[in-house]
């Protein structure tokens, strides 16, 4: 058997792949891109994916490991998916073999067989015509065989079928089982499609043109205008031409109206994959997509990931969300993601929001993408009135201003709902003694614990420290100390008692745990009635709360002023959702943004002329100060326990950096080359704005860029030449492309 090793992508951070003897007895036929192998990596056993075999490498002969198993005989990882991660781990600067851990279900990684997650379904036999079946029950069971050939057992029971229905009609020769992957249920009654207004109609016309081709487009839609309408008829077009269809939401968007709304529109089967999946419900809905099982996909993040062998849409709504980047790690961006995706698939890209982020809206608007547009709200519903109200020198009320819990009272006298939008969690962000000024610090981080109360502690939002509250204050031992400002708690206990006959419920992650309780709780809301909710923007996202009619934002103002260049565009997007909760049925609603700063300029602008205009005028100012969507930004971060290693790695780095661009200049002097606008700017190294978290002290250094490729060829390089430091081994570093969050 000739020489040849096998090319592996490897679950660790090293920037590189890795050759291995095939397994015992195998030749090169055996191995394809996309297996799964399992190999030995120093002392740890790992699971990696075939890339390639080759009858060269650089490793000594007799270094060479045999690779242990190979896991699969078919790729698990199909072709495209191979491909787009290596694009991924290009684009990124990072390692290959964990962009594909990623992109693949747990179990998988793990090394489970497919066949693991089959179920027990009924298929109806091919020749099957009904017979003399007796009762009202079996016949409905039959009914339901023929509207669809495959039904999931558990489906069935959960049902109220029984096991002796199921049995007689297999002993009729009308069905049988079977172990193979369930599919999701598919809805026995089907909704109409709403007749679409004019707007929403020349919107679908113009993207379903596209169908078929790669073409993104910006739905700018104002909150309430029937955006999910549009992606419904949308879907239903690409259906009927055999294709799949891929819809991205937020992480907190995924509640059971919204894919009740998608169920009950098509009849084929719907796979859902979020973060309230188990592994195996996981690895089903991969598998459902896959073998092209499910016809639609509704998944948050990773879910764009997911192999759709007749892919022939892409939807991502809200799409200026934050939840699309991934924070840690890998960190990319879905959106960013789904259009290279619908690029290399050739088809569609459809990025719809009220208040699109200021990079997709720059290419809307410079025609890069097709830009449609919902002014108007759907139906009868009316925009909501905004109100900036001005609480400068005005007394207030457990945080209220006297006029807007008067309106409140109004609101809940005349039956409807009262939203109240703080986006701060606990009792209070602060707990200082009156007596000498002390305040409750987190040991390990520059900030202040959070005072909660149920149960009563306090709390690091930053690092999850926890520790009991002080009977009295640790440094001049006085028992007056007390809870300074306002959280979701104590809103809550607040509202409580000045609207004791009204229910208050909040809503944040303290009292919502899990998507049970969510899914609950959005139940109880929609069921009606009177009452107030409190919460934090885990209210604000893209629900439809048909009876809130007026919404009271407290604490707009510290998003004002925030040292992040996308401050003002992050406070306004939240602003709006928020807003857009009101009024969204046949009552008109109002919001009320108590401020200090009513006549702050872009705030008037918002509320005046609203989100498109405001987005216009912070475009202008990026384009002054040469920010991302007017130039290309990665994001160098460092942290270490001592400070000054945090600091001199990204010294270095600069260094490194300016030298890298010195010698590129020459290089294009040399050859002749124009002398193109390479110029890189560099910010920093310094600290970031809250310097010491978890223990470690942070630095940033910033890199901007005029254009995307300058971007890369520093970053590639850059990243080669950390990776090679010796001697700061306690530094954590990475690198962020299109970093979202600069603080
Ligand atoms: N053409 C139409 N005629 C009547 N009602 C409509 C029409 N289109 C949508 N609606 C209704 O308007 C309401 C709001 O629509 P939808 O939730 O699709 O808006 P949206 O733009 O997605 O909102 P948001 O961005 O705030 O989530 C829904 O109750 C929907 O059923
Ligand atoms: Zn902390």
């Amino acid at each position: 058997m000739p020489f040849f090793v096998v090319t592996i992508a490897l679950p660790v951070p090293l920037r590189r792949l890795f050759d291995y003897l095939p397994a015992a007895n195998e030749n090169a036929g055996c191995y394809q891109p996309g297996q799964r192998v399992r190999v030995e990596f120093g002392r740890q056993v790992l699971t990696g994916i075939v890339i390639g075999c080759h009858e060269h490498t650089d490793v000594p002969h007799n270094k060479l490991k045999p690779l242990l198993q190979r896991l699969d005989d078919e790729p698990v990882v199909d072709e495209p998916t191979l491909q787009l991660c290596q694009w991924l781990a290009g684009y990124y600067h990072h390692s290959l073999g964990e962009v594909l851990e990623l992109a693949l279900p747990v179990m998988l990684r793990r090394g489970c067989e497919l066949s693991e997650v089959d179920e027990k379904v009924w298929l109806r036999q091919p020749d099957a015509h009904s017979a003399d079946l007796k009762g009202e029950k079996q016949r409905a069971l039959w009914q339901l065989f023929q509207q669809h050939s495959q039904w999931s057992h558990k489906e069935l029971t959960s049902q109220g079928y029984s096991q002796a229905q199921l049995k007689r009609l297999a002993e009729l020769g009308l069905i049988s089982p079977r172990q193979q992957l369930p599919v999701p249920a598919i809805a026995t009654t089907i909704a109409d499609p709403l007749p679409l207004n004019d707007e929403q109609h020349k919107a679908l016309q113009q993207i379903s043109q596209h169908l078929g081709s790669f073409k993104p487009s910006l739905l700018e839609g104002v909150t309430g205008s029937g955006k999910t309408e549009v992606y419904l008829q949308l879907i239903s077009k690409a259906l009927a031409t055999g294709k799949q269809v891929l819809v991205l939401v937020p992480e907190i968007g995924l509640t059971p109206q919204t894919v009740g709304r998608f169920r009950a529109r098509f009849d084929v089967p719907v796979a859902l994959l979020h973060s309230g999946l188990n592994d195996r419900e996981r690895l089903q809905g991969w598998r459902q997509c896959k073998e092209g099982k499910a016809r639609i996909l509704i998944g948050t993040r990773s879910a764009v990931f997911t192999p759709m062998p007749d892919l022939g849409l892409i939807i991502l709504d809200e799409e200026h969300d934050a939840s699309f980047k991934q924070q840690d790690g890998l960190r990319y961006s879905a959106r960013d993601f789904a259009l290279v995706r619908a690029s290399k698939t050739g088809v569609p890209v459809l990025l719809g929001s009220a208040t699109p982020s200021l990079e997709t809206l720059h290419n809307a608007l410079s025609g890069k993408y097709l830009h449609l547009k919902l002014l108007r709200r759907a139906g009868n519903a009316r925009p909501p009135a905004m109100k900036l109200h001005s609480i400068l020198h005005q007394p207030l009320t457990a945080g209220f201003a006297q006029p807007v819990l008067a309106k409140m009272q109004q609101h809940l006298q005349a039956g409807k709902q009262v939203l109240v939008f703080i986006n701060r969690r606990g009792f209070a962000p602060l707990l200082a003694c009156r007596q000498c000024g002390w305040m409750a610090e987190c040991r390990r981080c520059d900030a202040r614990l959070t005072l909660h109360q149920s149960p009563a502690h306090l709390h690091c939002h930053h690092c999850d420290f926890q520790q009991g509250i002080p009977g009295h204050c640790p440094s001049c031992h006085s028992p007056d100390i007390e809870p300074i400002g306002q959280g979701t708690e104590r809103i809550e206990q607040q509202l409580k008692q000045l609207f004791a006959d009204f229910p208050v419920r909040r809503v944040d992650r303290d009292s919502v745990r899990n998507k049970q309780a969510f899914d609950q709780l959005f139940d109880d809301i929609h069921n009606g009635g009177p009452c107030i909710l409190v919460g934090t923007q885990m209210l604000a996202k893209g629900h439809h709360f048909p009876d809130v009619t007026m919404v009271t934002i407290l604490d707009s103002d510290s998003g004002l002023f925030s040292a992040d260049f996308r401050g003002m565009e992050h406070s306004a997007q939240l602003i709006l959702q928020v807003a857009g909760r009101a009024g969204r049925a046949e009552s008109p609603g109002e919001v009320w943004i108590q401020t200090l700063y009513a006549d702050h300029p872009q705030l008037n602008l918002l509320l005046d002329n609203g989100y498109h205009a405001l987005a216009l005028s912070l475009l202008q100012q990026r384009n002054q100060q040469q920010l991302p969507p007017y130039s290309f930004m990665a994001l160098l971060r460092s942290e270490c326990e001592d400070r000054n290693q945090a600091q001199q790695l990204l010294q270095l780095a600069r260094d490194f950096i300016q030298q890298f661009q010195r010698h590129h200049h020459q290089q294009h002097d040399r050859q002749g080359l124009q002398l193109k606008q390479q110029g890189l700017n560099l910010l920093g190294p310094f600290p970031a704005i809250m310097e010491r978290r978890n223990g470690r002290f942070r630095q940033q250094l910033q890199i901007f860029a005029n254009e995307r490729s300058a971007l890369h060829r520093v970053a590639e390089a850059l990243v080669q030449f950390l990776e090679q430091q010796k001697g700061f081994n306690r530094v954590r570093w990475h690198l962020d492309i299109d970093p979202l969050d600069t603080l």
